[in-house]
């Protein structure tokens, strides 16, 4: 093996059977710049220590089969990453979506920061002036800025996280089509709309979406990770192709965080500060809810 990385970390004998042929980079949301291509069929994304806990404790637990299997650090060009397999391994010119989890989208202790070291930031204001001017109150005019968690409570008022407990990032069709515009995209009739587009009308595609669905809520009920952590800003990816092969997967741990011993979550009781509620089964059976519907307005 000539990459220098492998040298760091032992490989795992699954890589060690995936393809050496590069995989092409899909990316249908997230940070722009923080994704590689890695060698043998996985993908490298940059380095975070938080991430790196939640897949080694992932990797033996019943979640396993429904995140991507996690290869360890390597570094490329001075920089680390956490390397994983790309889940667009055996399909063929897939589709892909992302749909974040949950009813919050930023940790509590990222309320406690804004309050001791408040941090305006203009991009955010930017950003959502874009969307809506009437939006920034006059302080935050003033300041051509806006807090984090201000801008992204706005992000989940504006959109589903609030009112079903996930939303629609982007996607992608085969086709190389691609739609990222779902920042207003609310209500359950507008999700379906998207959702029904990206999976382009195909109920077989539909069906394979729900019985992943179904698998995973069950895994998740029985999982100790799951039991012992906030899984915060976290997604699922779906993917599928013109086969008729579906897979759903839960990706980006970057701020999922373990709980104290003492607090326990439901995963499905609303959020008040303090409680480290996520919302993530709440949206999960929001999601399954709308999928199932799709299905049932079909049959009738
Ligand atoms: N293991 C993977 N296999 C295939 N594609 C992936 C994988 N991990 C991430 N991606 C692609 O990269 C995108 C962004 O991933 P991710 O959510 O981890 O990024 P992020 O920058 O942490 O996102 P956020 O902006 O929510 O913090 C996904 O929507 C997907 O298209
Ligand atoms: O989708 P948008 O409207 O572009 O907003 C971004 C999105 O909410 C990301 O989840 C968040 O990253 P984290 O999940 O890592 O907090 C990022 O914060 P950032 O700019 O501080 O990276 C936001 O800018």
């Amino acid at each position: 093996m000539q990459n220098s990385a492998w040298k760091k970390h032992k490989t795992s004998p699954l890589l060690l059977m995936a393809p050496k042929t590069p995989q092409q980079l899909m990316q249908v949301a997230g940070h722009a710049g923080d994704f590689r291509v890695g060698d043998y069929g996985t993908m490298l994304k940059k380095f975070c220590e938080r991430e790196q806990q939640c897949y080694l404790r992932l990797m033996k637990d019943a979640l396993r089969p429904f995140v991507p299997a996690y290869h360890g650090v390597v570094q490329q060009d001075e920089e680390d990453y956490n390397m994983m397999d790309n889940l667009l391994n055996n399909f063929s010119t897939p589709a892909v979506m992302d749909c974040k989890m949950g009813s919050r989208t930023y940790l509590e202790e990222e309320l406690l920061v804004a309050r001791e070291r408040p941090q305006p930031r203009h991009d955010m204001y930017e950003k959502m002036v874009a969307v809506d001017p009437e939006v920034p109150t006059a302080q935050e005019r003033a300041q051509q800025a806006v807090l984090k968690t201000r801008y992204m409570q706005w992000r989940e008022t504006l959109s589903s996280t609030s009112t079903l407990g996930f939303r629609i990032e982007g996607f992608q069709k085969s086709s190389g089509e691609c739609h990222t515009n779902f920042k207003r995209t609310k209500s359950r009739d507008q999700v379906t709309e998207a959702f029904d587009s990206f999976v382009e009308s195909n109920t077989h595609i539909v069906w394979g979406y729900l019985r992943w669905l179904k698998q995973l809520r069950q895994v998740l009920e029985t999982s100790d990770f799951f039991r012992a952590h906030e899984v915060v800003g976290s997604s699922l990816l779906f993917v599928h192709d013109w086969t008729g092969r579906t897979g759903v997967w839960m990706i980006d741990f970057a701020k999922t965080a373990a709980l104290p011993s003492h607090i326990t979550v439901d995963h499905r009781s609303p959020w008040v500060e303090g409680n480290r509620e996520d919302g993530y089964l709440w949206g999960l059976d929001n999601l399954i809810d709308t999928l199932a519907n799709i299905m049932e307005d079909v049959i009738d």
